[in-house]
């Protein structure tokens, strides 16, 4: 791995990366919230951001030095792949300037195979972290070229385990098989992400915890009921 690249990786190690995404539909969809929210992120200690869109991704490289992990979510035919499935994704995503491109790693039918496009990423100077759910997908992942592989699709194929929390069990496989990992998908308190860390995580991403504020606030809403101490709280509808 080149130097450039590896410090890059090293400026990431044990630190916090906030994925700033809106769904969509949602208020904060426009390319000015996602960067005033990266900017927030920043300011609060995130050592990085991961951006979903080319648009998105560069609004916030023009207002935010921290290193950038870019992605495209795209239906593509005849794939359940979504995350940067194709080649013209993943040019796209160096083209608005990510340092880094996450890429759907799981093991399903995919528009590229996975070397080609970690080889296509490395030839363009920059890393690729691939987005695994199992141990077998990390593994493939790592012998395919990825310069990471994150934990973000845990739950999210039918074959992984599935979960409410962070998948800790897959965690402690990857560091078993000394596979370098990113700690990703549903991290929601600090306890969650200590304990990513003690288990290896390289570094970890949390995303709605932070980012969501519709998420955050149904989470506060329904524990606030749940507690007992307004249980007839009242929901907005609207
Ligand atoms: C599975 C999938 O599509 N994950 C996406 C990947 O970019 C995002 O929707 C997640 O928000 C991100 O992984 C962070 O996870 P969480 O928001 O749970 O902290």
């Amino acid at each position: 791995m080149p130097q450039v690249q590896a410090d890059v990786l090293a400026q990431l190690d044990g630190t916090l990366v906030v994925s700033c995404q809106a769904d969509s539909g949602m208020p904060l969809e426009a390319p000015e919230h996602i960067a005033a929210i990266a900017r927030s992120v920043v300011l609060g200690g995130a050592a990085g951001v991961r951006i979903e869109s080319a648009a998105n991704i560069e609004a916030v490289r023009r207002r935010v030095g921290v290193p950038v992990i870019g992605l495209v979510k795209a239906r593509r035919p005849n794939t359940e792949i979504y995350i940067t499935p194709t080649l013209a994704d993943v040019a796209a995503v160096i083209d608005a300037g990510a340092d880094i491109v996450a890429l759907d790693a799981t093991n399903r039918p995919r528009p590229a195979d996975l070397k080609t496009m970690f080889g296509k990423i490395e030839a363009r100077g920059r890393l690729s972290m691939g987005d695994v759910s199992t141990l077998d997908e990390g593994k493939r992942a790592i012998d395919a070229g990825a310069s990471v592989i994150s934990t973000t699709m845990a739950g999210y194929t039918p074959y992984s385990n599935q979960q409410r929390g962070p998948d800790f069990q897959l965690m402690e496989q990857l560091a078993g098989a000394g596979l370098p990992f990113v700690a990703e998908g549903r991290i929601w308190t600090p306890q969650e992400a200590v304990r990513c860390f003690e288990l290896g995580a390289r570094f970890i991403v949390v995303g709605g915890a932070i980012t969501r504020p519709d998420a955050i606030t149904r989470g506060f809403v329904d524990q606030v009921a749940s507690w007992g101490a307004n249980p007839q709280l009242k929901r907005n509808q609207s």
